[in-house]
């Protein structure tokens, strides 16, 4: 009997190598990055500050161009990209369900059909009752729920997430781990997501790249050895803690 044909990756990330120019002969960011990131596949990246997390992402997102290897992007044409950052980046001026059916109107989708599919990530996001309130009525971890279902409606290909509970307490972080958790629990969109936090990264990834202090180099490939779907109190069985310090591990 013949093999299954595995499937090719979505990207593929090839001795990849950024370096900044400055006047002390260049700031190199990233050297010989090598990795691959399979249809919704969820993919974390941890490391130090300045390993070069965000640069990554930003070359993955094509905002920065690399200056040696190659990123290769398998899709059926242009992919459709999300972006998610630390701050909810929300529009003042529109409310939560304009803020979420945005990128849907700049495609130019009907507004009815465009508000039937955000009133859906509304009430996966918990939001219900909060439609018709401005971005400042909102507590941070609203804003960044707002932020995730915008990134989340247009059903992207590819989502990229940076450190997008950086800004939220410990308490509101762990919950909207949950709710990202149980977000892509049902998209199962292809991501790679920036975070300093390794329970974060067990708790939602499949794997866990780390990164080496600058100049940021893969030091470490974890698969997430964890069954899914995952919850939360996955945090407490003894698995998790394995996983958990060989993370730490590697990060130290
Ligand atoms: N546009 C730029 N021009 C010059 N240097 C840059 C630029 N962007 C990033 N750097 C430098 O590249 C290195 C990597 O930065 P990057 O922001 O990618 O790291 P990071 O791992 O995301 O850091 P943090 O965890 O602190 O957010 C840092 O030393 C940073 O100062």
């Amino acid at each position: 009997m013949s093999e299954p044909v595995a499937e090719l990756p979505v990207v593929q990330v090839r001795s990849l190598g950024v370096t900044f120019e400055d006047d002390r002969g260049g700031l190199q960011a990233l050297r010989g990055i090598n990795f691959d990131l399979h249809k919704q596949e969820f993919l974390c990246v941890l490391g130090p500050s300045g390993s070069g997390k965000t640069t990554l992402l930003r070359v993955l997102a094509g905002l920065q161009a690399p200056s040696v290897g190659e990123v290769k992007l398998h899709f059926a044409g242009q992919p459709r990209v999300s972006l998610v950052f630390q701050q909810a980046n929300l529009m003042p001026w529109r409310t939560v369900l304009q803020n979420i059916t945005l990128p849907l109107e700049l495609a130019g989708v009907e507004t009815a059909a465009a508000n039937a599919r955000a009133a859906e990530l509304v009430e996966l996001i918990g939001l219900q009752g909060f439609e018709n309130n401005w971005p400042r009525e909102l507590s941070g971890g609203m804003a960044q729920r707002v932020a995730l279902a915008r990134a989340f409606i247009e059903d992207p290909e590819l989502l990229l997430l940076d450190e997008p509970f950086g800004a939220l307490d410990a308490l509101t972080r762990e919950k909207m781990g949950s709710e990202l958790l149980h977000l892509w629990q049902k998209h199962r969109t292809t991501v790679l997501m920036v975070t300093h936090s390794i329970s974060e990264a067990l708790l939602l990834a499949d794997r866990v790249l780390v990164l080496t202090a600058r100049p940021g180099r893969v030091a470490f490939d974890l698969n997430v050895d964890l069954p899914r779907p995952r919850s939360d109190e996955m945090r407490y069985t003894p698995r998790f803690a394995e996983q958990q310090k060989l993370l730490r591990g590697a990060i130290e």
